[in-house]
């Protein structure tokens, strides 16, 4: 038997079992129930062995957490293995391929996990006779504070745990989150809580259960392209065998090909849309930059408030409360002007060049999908960052996941964190989501340094209604991770570029686990030249899959966001103006850099260098 094995065979008469599994093997590339068959059993008999196969694993507990019973694999052994389809829920192998299945496996268990589990298994039931090739019976002490018990964290353990993979910690949750991955929602629901509350773990973990149990095919989508993709590696670790029925992508990247498959014609042109904006400006400022002189503000109200809303007439615009914007106030003659003078003529200019701006996109994909549903309906669609959606967007995704009021649909996010301006409440994009929110509370990112130096920034919630819960946010979350580092330093506007050199070269932190994160592309293609003049190995964070690479990843809060690193570094200006000199816009702006700043500081795990820019 391979090295760090171990073998649980159930040792009852007759041999092998029908209706539960022969045994588990467990290792380093995980769990699997054993199977013995002659041929590919019926798929209900399969969920009746996998349920079995659950039950005897559920309730392994380590430290505060349990093992997620779902991770097991079925693996059916055969004296020829057949190929299993995309649609399978379950391994084949025979004597010649199970060792190479089994290896190959990318699931992965510490030995001190695996033995942990076995024990544990073995110690519960005389039912299985355990077979252990590292011959320690004993499961070894765990500590009532769980896996990160301050004792552990000395330095060698500390260096240890941080080399460890993210993802083997996904094979363990706490009970709230197991709570969330097994409750019965039958219909959208909405999952909120601060960072690093294990929200999008919890969402992963609910799609590989639905996958090992059901056919048919999932969705993970979200506003920033890159993010899906990142995620998409956790979770073929949860579900290795739903590779190719789980699609993880952006949003806009799967509303434009599903528009391109359905034959509806449409022009997506950005430039044309800037250009339009940007002359429809030029006579509009005189009027409307009296309002608000930033023509990026107009931008965003007519992207994300009116064509973000769907508003096509201005008596609807006159009627909506502009949420997250209220600052500027702008009463009915005001808006019929923004209407007139900026939404109107931006809009004719468009048509007159027979272009679409993205909002356009998802106006025509949620006209389609009512007209004519998906012809494969998915069995769960994942929203991950959903703060950043317009309510059109949300209602695409509901459209997308059925539009019904048991849509499968699972809004993840939190307001806190919210990077793109604009604001809705919930209940505004009509879907019923009453009865069925849940909030996590437990941050499992953050060392204690970084968590206290990020709940100090006052990151206000434009966002979550929760059901009119009161809602919870990063100050009130219970760490688990002790220690960490966070510092802040003042440094002169011509000498960030060599301070941030310093800084990452002074903290020892192996270029692979750095993120420097900015505000503005331009900040971000400004410290990229200034690292690699320094000889620092850097990537494009818009590049970044979450896999290891051995160089400091740079780009915007925007694509960061939803990551984790063990090391943050970030710059901000130091405000000019006391709260009470600040204009109405110059607020609103303020508390989405307060918003953006709390985001990028909380990637970190451990460390976190601030900057903070003075003239
Ligand atoms: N029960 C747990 N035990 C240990 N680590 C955990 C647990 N739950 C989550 N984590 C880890 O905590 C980190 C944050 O998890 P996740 O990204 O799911 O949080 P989130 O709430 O979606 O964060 P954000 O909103 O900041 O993007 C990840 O590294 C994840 O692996």
């Amino acid at each position: 038997m391979e090295s760090r094995w171990h073998l649980l065979i159930d040792s009852g008469i007759p041999f092998p079992p029908q209706d539960r599994p022969a045994g588990f093997a467990i290792g380093p590339s995980g769990v699997f129930a054993l199977v013995f068959v002659d041929a590919i059993p019926e798929t209900t008999h399969l969920s009746r062995i996998r349920t079995k196969a659950e039950e005897a694993i559920a309730g392994v507990t380590y430290g505060r957490r349990k093992y997620v019973p779902h991770m097991l694999e079925v693996m059916l052994l055969m004296e020829q293995a057949v190929n299993t389809g995309v649609q399978e829920r379950f391994l084949a192998v025979d004597p010649i391929t199970m060792r190479r299945t089994l290896l190959a496996q990318e699931t992965g268990l510490s030995p001190k996990h695996a033995r942990y589990i076995a024990t544990e298994l073995a110690g519960r039931s005389r039912r299985y006779t355990l077979i252990s090739t590292d011959n320690a019976p004993a499961a070894e002490p765990v500590s009532a504070e769980g896996l990160f018990a301050t004792a552990e964290l000395h330095e060698s353990k500390r260096t240890k745990i941080l080399a460890r993979p993210f993802q083997e910690w996904m094979t363990f949750l706490d009970d709230d989150q197991l709570d969330l991955v097994h409750r019965n929602f039958n219909g959208p629901a909405r999952l909120s809580g601060p960072a690093g509350t294990g929200k999008t773990v919890v969402a992963l973990h609910r799609m590989a259960r639905f996958a090992k149990n059901n056919p048919g095919p999932l969705l993970f989508t979200s506003f920033v392209k890159t993010l899906p993709g990142y995620h998409r590696s956790g979770f073929l670790r949860l579900a290795p065998l739903a590779a190719d029925r789980a699609a993880f992508v952006g949003l806009h990247a799967w509303t434009t090909r599903f528009l391109k498959d359905r034959d509806v014609a449409f022009t997506l042109n950005t430039t044309a849309a800037e250009d339009a904006f940007s002359r429809t400006w030029q006579t509009a400022r005189r009027v409307v930059g009296t309002i608000e002189a930033s023509p990026s503000y107009w931008r965003e109200e007519i992207d994300r408030v009116i064509k973000g809303r769907g508003i096509t007439t201005l008596d609807e615009y006159k009627r909506i409360d502009r949420t997250g914007r209220n600052r500027i106030r702008l009463d009915g003659a005001r808006r019929e002007t923004v209407w007139k003078q900026l939404y109107q003529p931006y809009r004719q200019r468009l048509q007159e060049r027979d272009a679409h701006d993205f909002n356009d996109i998802i106006a025509k994909a949620i006209e389609e999908l009512d007209a004519h549903p998906l012809d494969e309906p998915f069995g769960l669609v994942v929203v991950d960052e959903v703060q950043d959606f317009t309510l059109m967007e949300l209602r695409l995704v509901h459209r997308i996941a059925g539009g019904r009021a048991d849509a499968p649909l699972l809004l993840v996010g939190d307001g806190q964190q919210q990077v793109y301006p604009g604001g809705w409440r919930l209940s505004d994009a009509g879907i019923p989501i009453k009865g069925r929110g849940a909030v996590l509370r437990v941050n499992y990112r953050n060392r204690s340094a970084v968590h206290d130096y990020a709940k100090r920034i006052d990151a206000s919630n434009t966002v979550d209604d929760l059901d009119g819960e009161p809602g919870f946010v990063l100050r009130d979350t219970e760490i688990v991770l002790p220690g960490g580092y966070a510092a802040a330093e003042p440094v002169r506007r011509k000498e960030v570029g060599a301070k941030l050199v310093e800084a990452i070269t002074g903290s020892r932190v192996p270029w692979s686990d750095i993120a420097v994160i900015t505000m503005t592309n331009r900040e971000a293609e400004r410290y990229m030249t200034v690292l690699a003049r320094a000889g620092i190995s850097v990537m494009p964070l818009d590049k970044y899959d979450g896999s290891h690479q051995d160089a400091v990843k740079v780009g915007t809060v925007h694509r960061a966001k939803g990551m984790d690193f063990a090391a943050v570094f970030h710059t901000t200006e130091i405000p000019t103006k006391t709260a009470d000199q600040l204009t109405d816009g110059e607020r609103d702006r303020a508390d989405l850099a307060a918003r953006q700043t709390m985001v990028a500081l909380t990637r970190a795990r451990d460390y976190i260098w601030v900057g903070l820019i003075e003239d």
